[in-house]
């Protein structure tokens, strides 16, 4: 049986790619394919739009009522909306959009009371598993004599409205909580003193059509490593969402994020 699915953002960048690669999977049906109801798109062809093929779904801004799933990569006011919608009729969440405040998390834990959600910053398997590997090298270096400096270094396309990207603010809060880092430090300018001990921090390239690259800096005395992970396309997103599809469509209600989806939580490796 193919489970239904909704793509929340349909028209979008990440939207396209959700609708080709569902569309090459038989376990997968796109049932609705939702984005802005004053989107340019609404009323075509999402596959069309998408350049993989006709779907037989038009873009439109409601819900058929039938999806197993929805998937939202969007805005903070779509994922509003996602929410909302799944709540309301008790169907799974993967929720992929960043740049969100305070009151959209609390409402996906909210959410989460009551339906399956998946949320995470990165749906991609190399970046989770970058994760693992973060918390481990933060950890064996914590109580380094002569300490070491953590710089996450992101770089994104020219279009990407958030910064820092979700991923670079989950790296940091991994390698924060792994190593007791606790100042948040967004870039540097001007006679600023001598690098305290106790921060992060965090520098957003925007550039080209990056599809995402992450750098974890782990500056000692005398050496330093460089965790580094990068896309070279988006798909590494699309597919790992849909694979988030599948698990969260078979789960009971709580929050889920992408190490439970790809067997990477505590006990698992
Ligand atoms: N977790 C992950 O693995 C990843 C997360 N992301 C995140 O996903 C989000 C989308 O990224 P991207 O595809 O590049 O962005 P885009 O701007 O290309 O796409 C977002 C789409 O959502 C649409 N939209 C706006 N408002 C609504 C609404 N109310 N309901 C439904 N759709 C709406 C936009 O329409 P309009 O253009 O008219 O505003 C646009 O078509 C970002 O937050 C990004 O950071 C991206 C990649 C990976
Ligand atoms: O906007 C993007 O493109 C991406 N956004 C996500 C983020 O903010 O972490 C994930 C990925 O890096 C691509």
């Amino acid at each position: 049986m193919s489970l239904k699915i909704s793509i929340s953002g349909a028209a979008g960048r990440m939207g396209q790619r959700l609708i080709a690669c569902a569309a090459a999977d038989e376990d997968l049906t796109v049932v609705d394919a939702i984005d802005r109801s004053e989107h340019p798109s609404v009323g075509s062809d999402a596959g069309l739009v998408a350049g993989s093929g006709e779907s037989g779904v038009n873009i439109g801004s409601e819900y058929c009522g039938e999806s197993e799933a929805v998937i939202d990569f969007s805005t903070p006011d779509g994922a509003k909306l996602a929410i909302e919608y799944c709540v309301a009729n008790k169907c799974p969440l993967v929720m992929a959009t960043t740049g969100l405040e305070e009151n959209d998390i609390a409402a996906i834990k909210s959410a989460a009371e009551t339906i399956p959600v998946v949320w995470a910053p990165s749906m991609s398997l190399a970046v989770n598993l970058m994760m693992k590997v973060t918390e481990f090298v933060g950890t064996a270096l914590k109580d380094l004599d002569g300490g070491v400096d953590v710089e996450v270094i992101e770089r994104h396309h020219r279009f990407k409205v958030d910064s820092p990207s979700g991923t670079a603010l989950k790296f940091g809060q991994i390698v924060g909580d792994a190593m007791g880092l606790t100042h948040q430090q967004h870039g540097r300018e001007g006679v600023i003193g001598q690098r305290p001990r106790n921060e992060i921090g965090y520098h957003a390239i925007r550039a080209g059509d990056d599809p995402g690259q992450h750098t974890i800096l782990f500056g000692m005395l005398g050496e330093k490593i460089e965790l580094h992970v990068a896309a070279s396309n988006r798909d590494c997103y699309a597919l790992g969402a849909l694979a988030a599809a599948k698990f969260v469509a078979k789960k009971t209600a709580g929050l889920y994020n992408m190490f439970d989806v790809l067997g990477l939580s505590d006990g698992q490796v």
